[in-house]
């Protein structure tokens, strides 16, 4: 039941969180969480680390860190999250209790409600969180993967998607068919079975994309358009080509079938012992004209298009009945004011939660919240205040 409560449509809303032994954050615990919540606080104070353990929260892992071991206080053995979850009021469903304990050695431990959960990944569908922080210029400068990820995050929480259960068997045979193909001289026949499950799983895999690709762009399109219509004309570069959006399917799919590129790819597939065509290739493709935006925007408007995409995913779920959390990190930072207003106006209009932090109070004004439920933390030395 509670896995799936996310996907059933409630609105849920961090309202108590309790952090023990992540980072410098020994023990922190914060209560009567409001929609929005700005962290503020000088370098190194520990506002990231408030944003980490809420991911771990979700997720079981920080978003900076995957190994665990730097993550945890110096000198501790275990991290341990837990946080308690509200519904929207409009339902009558109770409170959701998550807890994560990370030891440095052995197995991640999760509870929802007391009930322990049999795989981390059971987590996933409870808090969706969308981050964004410096790492976030990835999206459009890092390699196909961070696009993918980014893609299937959206595509995994629509409801019905079935893509839960197509990449597993996907994945299983696409490694079946690479140890075959870096045999060599192998029998083609060797290989029929697991193409037919590429196929079967890659075209189903690719059709929920598509399908949610479709949805997405056009909320990126509805977003971007109003961010840049929002800045002065001086900011929209009259003349610049405009920006566009396109999902490739990771073969020639306008030209052939995912068995047909298998087919046709496999000798050069044989030379380099790896499978070249399918789904596992995808990539979301950005360009400002011919160029790929990442080589022609400022760090500015790069990452006006990183949060213009966050948002269209977040957009995207809602219109599914399912609501997200997100975590900002020092915005402003890369921003000037007049961005991170306009990016806070999508985000009172999207009905999500936000944890923000900045290093200066100021760099995150109360206006902003626009009528949402605000509250403040201060954060110094791993000790947080209310203020
Ligand atoms: N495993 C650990 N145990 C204890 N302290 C740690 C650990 N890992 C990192 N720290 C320290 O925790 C502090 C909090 O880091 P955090 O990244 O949350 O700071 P921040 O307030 O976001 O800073 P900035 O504004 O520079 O981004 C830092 O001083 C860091 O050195």
């Amino acid at each position: 039941m509670f896995a799936v409560l996310g996907a059933l449509g409630v609105a849920l809303q961090l309202e108590k969180l309790i952090i023990h032994n992540f980072r410098n954050l020994r023990q922190v615990s914060l209560g009567d969480l409001r929609e929005f919540n700005f962290i503020h606080g000088i370098n190194g104070s520990g506002k990231t680390s408030i944003l980490e353990a809420i991911h771990t929260l979700a997720l079981t892992r920080s978003f900076r860190s995957r190994k665990i071991d730097g993550v945890i206080s110096y000198g501790c053995e275990d991290l341990i999250v837990r946080g308690e979850l509200s519904p929207s009021p409009t339902t009558n469903t109770p409170n959701t209790i998550i807890g994560v304990r990370r030891p440095k050695k052995g197995a991640v431990l999760v509870k929802v409600n007391g009930e322990k959960l049999l795989t981390a990944g059971q987590l996933a569908g409870i808090m969706p969180v969308q981050v964004i922080n410096p790492a976030s210029f990835e999206l459009l400068e890092g390699s196909p993967s961070v696009r993918r990820q980014y893609l299937d995050w959206g595509v995994f929480h629509v409801k019905h998607s079935g893509f839960f259960e197509y990449w597993p068997r996907y994945r299983k045979a696409l490694q079946q068919r690479n140890s075959l193909l870096r045999r060599g001289n192998i029998d083609a026949s060797l290989l029929a079975p697991w193409d037919r499950e590429l196929v079967a799983m890659g075209v189903l895999i690719h059709e929920a994309r598509l399908k949610h690709f479709a949805l997405l762009s056009s909320a990126f399109d509805l977003i971007y358009g109003r961010l840049l219509s929002a800045l002065d004309v001086g900011q929209n570069q009259e003349g610049a080509p405009p920006l566009t959006i396109a999902m490739t399917a990771g073969w020639k799919d306008e030209e052939l079938s995912l068995a047909e590129s298998l087919q046709k790819n496999l000798s050069s597939d044989l030379r380099s012992g790896f499978t070249k065509s399918g789904p596992h290739r995808a990539d979301i493709d950005l360009r400002v004209g011919r160029n790929a935006a990442g080589d022609v925007l400022s760090r500015g408007q790069i990452k006006t298009v990183v949060c213009a995409l966050k948002l269209a995913q977040s957009k995207v779920l809602l219109d599914q009945g399912i609501s997200t959390v997100f975590l900002i990190d020092d915005l402003a930072a890369e921003l000037d004011e007049r961005r991170c207003e306009m990016v806070f106006k999508e985000l009172v209009a999207l009905n999500v939660q936000v944890f923000a932090s900045s290093v200066r109070r100021t760099d995150l004004n109360d206006s902003w919240s626009l009528g949402k439920t605000l509250k403040r933390f201060h954060v110094e030395h791993g000790q947080v205040s209310e203020c």
